[in-house]
């Protein structure tokens, strides 16, 4: 893991939304279209307003999320909904949106259509992940109901998710399929997180899921 500290957060999303936008141009110079992974939360806005607006060939690039809250893609807390009003607009409208969310009661319903847009894809180009204080990442939660599931390394690409600490279902990458990215970010803001970002690399995956991930990771943080 190679942590990279910033003057502050406005710092940090214009330099993260630079090098993600190099990655994928590099990724493009070698395949017909590139795959890009972000997170949804509270974190990425920044990020996302400065990358959509960067010179890329976005009409050669797929945008899909590293998770899903099982909400509708107008509610508040739809990551969809996150990833439209701030990424796939200005000249990243161009980018192709590889939904993660279809208008079903559970995400079981509609898995199976879901992971058939998303194995073509793979392995992802560039995925950025966010983390949560009590160290989850993507939707792999402690105490989640398919935790051991989403560690294991013959993990489908995608598992429904249900968790203590998730007020709705959630739909999730798996940890392998995230860690067969060519290129690896985790964004995080703030001491709170700072710190379970170091306990994390004390804990097992189990316990701190985002420590199966940080193999080869480039995180990113500010205050
Ligand atoms: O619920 C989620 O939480 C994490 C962390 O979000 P944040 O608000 O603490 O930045 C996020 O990475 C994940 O994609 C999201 O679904």
């Amino acid at each position: 893991m190679n942590l990279i500290e910033y003057a502050d957060r406005e710092m940090l999303a214009i330099d993260l939304a630079d090098k993600l936008a190099s990655e994928l141009r590099a990724s493009l110079d070698s395949h017909d279209r590139v795959t890009l992974a972000v997170p949804g939360g509270t974190s990425p806005g920044p990020v996302f307003d400065a990358l959509c607006g960067v010179r890329l060939d976005w009409g050669r690039v797929d945008v899909m999320l590293t998770d899903e809250r099982w909400v509708p893609t107008d509610h508040e807390r739809s990551n969809t909904r996150l990833l439209r009003q701030r990424l796939l607009t200005d000249r990243a409208s161009d980018a192709r949106l590889v939904p993660l969310y279809a208008d079903a009661r559970q995400p079981e319903d509609v898995l199976a259509e879901i992971e058939l847009e998303i194995k073509p894809r793979l392995p992802l180009n560039v995925v950025l992940l966010g983390m949560g204080a009590d160290m989850h990442t993507a939707s792999i939660f402690p105490g989640a109901d398919l935790l051991a599931e989403a560690l294991a390394s013959d993990a489908p690409v995608l598992l429904p998710m249900r968790a203590p600490g998730a007020p709705e279902p959630r739909i999730t990458i798996t940890a392998h399929v995230l860690n067969g990215a060519l290129a690896k970010h985790l964004l995080i803001f703030g001491s709170e997180k700072r710190d379970a970002l170091e306990k994390a690399r004390t804990l097992s995956p189990e316990e701190a899921p985002v420590a199966a991930v940080l193999d080869g990771m480039t995180v990113h943080w500010a205050e």
